[in-house]
């Protein structure tokens, strides 16, 4: 097992690819800390799979742009399981909208959410491996966006190469702790962040047209490669990002 007797803690754990992740962590023999919003059902219903897996698991309720909410996440999962060994930052919205009339509160939301709220949980995590003295390792969920753009993500492509940027200095500031950390770049993967987007057919047929693999991203693609940067395989990995979109990317023609 590639994580065992480790504790993961997960933002966004509740839905899509971060509750995919924490459910596989588990299976790789890891404890869980869950942080999400509001969505009792999803959270609760990962918290009892994790619990049928064999392993320990805690859901904490918060918004992670208020910075109290991730001290209370550290704090009350490390009281729960007892440390906190890897971190994946992963909580994520992206509300499509269009450039010349973006409302100021969309795009200051998104900001707070995605890239303050990275920062700030990715801090109070780092400070608790920094106590605990053993390393650690962190991954956090950056988007293919980070390289490219999107005519209704003038918002939300600027959070994602700021998680990416947050990654590299993080690794330069930690890794004298024994702290790795890095990022993973998803493609298109279907889950409730894309739904009424991509319930446009023209544009699904287009995305999916665009990946030489063939097929839109699930969340379960994701897991794997989460997983691999969270354990010790990637032991010398730092500062890396790791695309995870079916080819997408490199597909220009
Ligand atoms: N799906 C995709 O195609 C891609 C997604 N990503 C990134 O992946 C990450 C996960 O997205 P995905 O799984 O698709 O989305 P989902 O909408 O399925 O899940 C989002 C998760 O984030 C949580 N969340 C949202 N806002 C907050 C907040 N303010 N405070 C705390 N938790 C919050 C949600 O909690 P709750 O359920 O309780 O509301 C939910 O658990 C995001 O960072 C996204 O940018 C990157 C590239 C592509
Ligand atoms: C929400 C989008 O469908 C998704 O998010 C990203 O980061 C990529 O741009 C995907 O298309």
């Amino acid at each position: 097992m590639l994580l065992a007797d480790k504790t993961l803690f997960i933002t966004g754990g509740s839905a899509g690819i971060g509750r995919a992740t924490a459910l596989a962590a588990a299976r790789q023999g890891a404890d869980i800390a869950i942080h999400y919003l509001g969505h009792d059902e999803g959270a609760h219903s990962a918290v009892a799979e994790i619990e049928q897996i064999g392993r320990r698991a805690i859901a904490i309720e918060g918004d992670v742009s208020d910075p109290a909410s991730a001290r209370r996440f550290v704090e009350e999962g490390t009281a729960a399981l007892g440390a906190l060994d890897i971190f994946v930052n992963n909580a994520g919205i992206c509300p499509f909208h269009a450039f010349l009339d973006m409302p100021g509160e969309v795009f200051e939301r998104t900001m707070n959410v995605n890239l303050h709220g990275a920062f700030y949980m990715v801090q109070a995590a780092a400070n608790q491996m920094v106590r605990q003295g053993k390393g650690g390792a962190i991954v956090a969920v950056s988007s293919i966006s980070a390289l490219v753009g999107g005519e209704y993500q003038s918002h939300y492509t600027p959070t994602k190469a700021g998680v990416h940027s947050l990654m590299q200095s993080a690794a330069i500031a930690l890794g004298r702790h024994g702290i790795r950390c890095n990022s993973v770049m998803p493609g298109t993967i279907l889950t409730d962040i894309n739904k009424e987007d991509l319930a446009d057919a023209a544009k699904r047929q287009y995305m999916e047209g665009r990946i030489p693999l063939g097929r839109l991203g699930e969340p379960d693609d994701l897991a794997g490669p989460i997983i691999f940067l969270a354990s010790d395989l990637a032991r010398y990995v730092t500062g890396a990002s790791l695309l995870v979109d079916g080819g997408m990317f490199v597909n220009l023609q």
